[in-house]
């Protein structure tokens, strides 16, 4: 029989739906996500913890879960809605469905809802505090508890996700992501540049680019020193993705602080929130976000438009950055910064995922432009 099951926003609106995956209660930033596929990697992005993700996309799980796709080594999110799962997928990968895998991981899925609405809901009062619950089918206490919740906005989620200890990492690429289009060839005799990536909650398919680029990456955690990173020799240091909001992270801004105009320096998502930051910027709250996988955005330099895989709800103040500093790329759905640069030190970062996963690859050139900040010559 199927169980049901209730969100709750903080602004007293409930919805009712079918339970899949974990049974329980928990609370998050209820977001939207407008990707068709890709839900494997949304799952295991640690960019995603403490949040509730909503699936646009009226049919979700139709391809299963396979062991390669994974984008950590768990999940992260608080809970997971779309309009209907599929039970019996249909791929050779697949080794699991979508309500094994949730199960499995302690996440609470609900289907049946109109997503349409909640979607509409969050796009017009903004990301709001939900609870979704199998356990309390009471609207007025669910209501009560959303509204009791701690905010995302002010925490600390990093710490919950980051990487412990320091690790080297060799996987590259799957063969299946790999095209003749996205190939880095170092030049003859070129040493392997040794990379440094700071884990605030890193998608892999970031050190499995560098890789594939010819880097030797070493993964340390995000509460590491500038002192500690720089002992370490590396010829670049790589700033992560990661969740929540970067202001209240003083000790990832005081590291990057200390190691621009030391080392070249990328940074995606978080990791270039943060280094906005420290280059003196500000961090304001978007209303809903852009999560999905065909965000628009454009190089100024080039003119070219780039189709990107999103998942933000912060963005960079372009009007605090101060003058050393460019805008190089802008989101076209609503003119945000997208990407900025150093404009004296091989210093740069975007707001978007060139490591796709889920998503096009249309950016994958931001890790030929990191590898020649690092080896001074075209790759
Ligand atoms: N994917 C990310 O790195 C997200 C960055 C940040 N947590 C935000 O929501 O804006």
């Amino acid at each position: 029989m199927s169980q049901p099951v209730k969100l709750a926003l903080a602004d007293g609106t409930v919805f009712s739906g079918t339970a899949f995956g974990a049974e329980g209660e928990s609370f998050g930033e209820v977001v939207f996500n407008t990707s068709m596929t890709g839900y494997q990697e949304i799952i295991t992005d640690p960019s995603y913890c403490g949040q509730i993700i909503v699936m646009t996309y009226p049919q979700i799980g139709n391809y299963g879960v396979n062991p390669e796709d994974i984008e950590s080594s768990g999940t992260a999110l608080k809970g997971f809605i779309c309009r209907e799962v599929c039970e019996k997928p249909s791929n050779y990968r697949a080794t699991h469905s979508l309500s094994s895998y949730l199960a499995e991981h302690g996440v609470i899925g609900m289907q049946g809802v109109d997503t349409r609405a909640l979607v509409r809901r969050l796009r017009t009062q903004g990301a709001m505090t939900g609870v979704i619950s199998t356990v309390d089918l009471d609207d007025a206490s669910l209501v009560a508890k959303a509204q009791q919740s701690p905010d995302l906005v002010g925490q600390d989620y990093v710490k919950a996700v980051s990487a412990k200890e320091t690790t080297c990492w060799s996987e590259a690429l799957s063969e299946l992501a790999r095209t003749p289009a996205n190939q880095t060839t170092l030049p003859p005799n070129s040493k392997r540049p040794k990379v440094v990536a700071i884990d605030y909650g890193m998608k892999w398919n970031i050190p499995r680019h560098l890789v594939d680029c010819g880097c030797d990456v070493e993964v340390m955690p995000g509460t590491s020193t500038a002192a500690e990173i720089l002992e370490r020799n590396p010829d670049g240091v790589f700033l992560s993705n990661g969740p929540g909001d970067p202001r209240p992270l003083d000790y990832a801004v005081n590291t990057i602080r200390d190691l621009i105009g030391k080392k070249p320096i990328f940074g995606i998502c978080l990791g270039q929130q943060l280094l906005g930051l420290a280059m003196g910027g500000e961090i304001y709250k978007l209303k809903f976000g852009h999560r999905g996988a065909n965000q628009p955005v454009m190089n100024k330099k080039t003119g070219r438009v780039e189709v990107t895989s999103q998942n933000h709800g912060f963005a960079i103040n372009e009007k605090t950055l101060p003058d050393n500093v460019e805008v190089t790329h802008i989101n076209l759905n609503d003119n945000t910064v997208s990407g900025i640069r150093h404009k004296t030190e091989p210093v740069f970062g975007v707001q978007y995922h060139p490591e796709a996963s889920a998503g096009p690859h249309d950016s994958r050139y931001l890790f030929d432009e990191f590898m020649q900040s690092m080896i001074g010559v075209n790759v």
